[in-house]
């Protein structure tokens, strides 16, 4: 199962203090994600030199890339306080009603996994984004009534890797939409080596890239391999990171040049071998993989197709050409000479 993957993006709970330690904690220290990065400096100066509250801003993107990193780095730059929940969470109207009445002038509410919200919960919170007002129920029965209640002004921040899966009225409320991109080679470089120091590991330049290059572009898997390449570095070394002992130990860890491990291997395997190629539905896949349709979605494939290996069609998944000779195979003519005719661009 995809919890067991070494470069598995979800968050395990014996990472989570090591995480906050190199969690970055303002703009500066957040590398990579330029462009969101110069636009989010621009709005939380005018918001602060407002005095206002920023407004409120959906960040979304792939596990592991830094949307809670960033939320509280919004917070921390703003200078204010944040409040953390998220949607599953929330269960009832009261619960977000409590959240809401509790925050001071500009602060920060988080809301994570906020696709997750439900019906009654987000009809609490259009009239607490757009007019800074709640409307609650007191009383039961005949005698109930609703009262207004007053909110200060706040900054929603909602973060989600599914940002299809919102309302369109949710969607419509945040003044600011952030799409977290994959990392490149160079920026995971950056992110490693400025873990290895925090943490005291010696880290050649080389052995970094090898780290990053095998990161599937997500901080939070260069953060852990660098973890994993250390203790071999430890056991089999003299403690040092070098460019061969950071590729033995990835290999090692089964994690291969491309930063595949053996999920994304299979995935591509099957669609070549079981399905000749694709289009193959995503469901039929999931099932030939033993693996969930939202484990699919959200965490494998959104780096391979990024990568180029698979392509998303209105029929299905395909493997590219270049996942054939990943695989080590010769692609059909159909897929070498013509495979974005099949795409959607999705
Ligand atoms: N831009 C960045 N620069 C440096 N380190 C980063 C950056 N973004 C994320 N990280 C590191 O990666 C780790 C994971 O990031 P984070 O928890 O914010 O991801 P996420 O997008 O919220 O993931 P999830 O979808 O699982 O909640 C952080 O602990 C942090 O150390
Ligand atoms: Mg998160």
């Amino acid at each position: 199962m995809s919890e067991h993957r070494i470069i598995s993006s979800a968050a395990a709970m014996d990472d989570e203090a090591l995480e906050a330690s190199i969690r970055p904690k303002r703009l500066a220290e957040y590398l990579g994600q330029q462009a969101v990065r110069e636009q989010m400096a621009i709005y939380i100066e005018a918001a602060r030199r407002r005095g206002g509250a920023l407004d409120h801003t959906l960040i979304f993107g792939p596990p592991g890339l830094g949307k809670t990193t960033l939320s509280h780095v919004i917070a921390n730059e703003l200078g204010v306080s944040v409040r953390s929940t998220s949607g599953p969470v929330l269960e009832r109207a009261g619960d977000l009603a409590a959240l809401l009445t509790n925050l001071e002038a500009n602060d920060v509410l988080f809301v994570d996994e906020i696709h997750r919200l439900s019906p009654v919960v987000e009809e609490v919170l259009y009239p607490a984004m757009e007019d800074f007002q709640i409307d609650i129920m007191i009383g039961e029965g005949p005698a109930a009534r609703s009262i207004k209640l007053d909110l200060p002004p706040f900054t929603l921040i909602g973060a989600t890797t599914r940002a299809g899966l919102l309302t369109g009225p949710l969607r419509d409320r945040f003044g600011i939409i952030q799409r977290l991109e994959f990392y490149s080679i160079e920026e995971l470089t950056a992110i490693v080596r400025r873990a290895a120091r925090i943490f005291g590991i010696e880290c050649e330049f080389e052995g970094a890239v090898e780290i990053a290059r095998r990161s599937r572009g997500t901080p939070r898997i260069a953060n852990r391999l660098l973890r994993r390449v250390r203790d071999f570095a430890e056991v089999r070394g003299d403690g040092r990171i070098t460019h061969e002992l950071a590729r033995a130990a990835t290999d090692m860890l089964k994690v291969d040049a491309e930063g595949f491990d053996d999920l994304d291997r299979r995935l591509l395997g099957i669609i070549i071998e079981n399905f000749d190629g694709g289009p193959v539905g995503v469901e039929s896949l999931a099932a030939a993989l033993s693996e969930d349709r939202g484990t699919l979605e959200d965490v494998v494939e959104p780096y391979l197709i990024q990568q180029g290996y698979l392509i998303r069609t209105a029929r299905g998944r395909m493997a590219s050409a270049k996942a054939w000779r990943h695989l080590g195979l010769t692609p059909p003519p159909r897929q070498a000479a013509t495979p974005d005719l099949f795409s959607d661009g999705a």
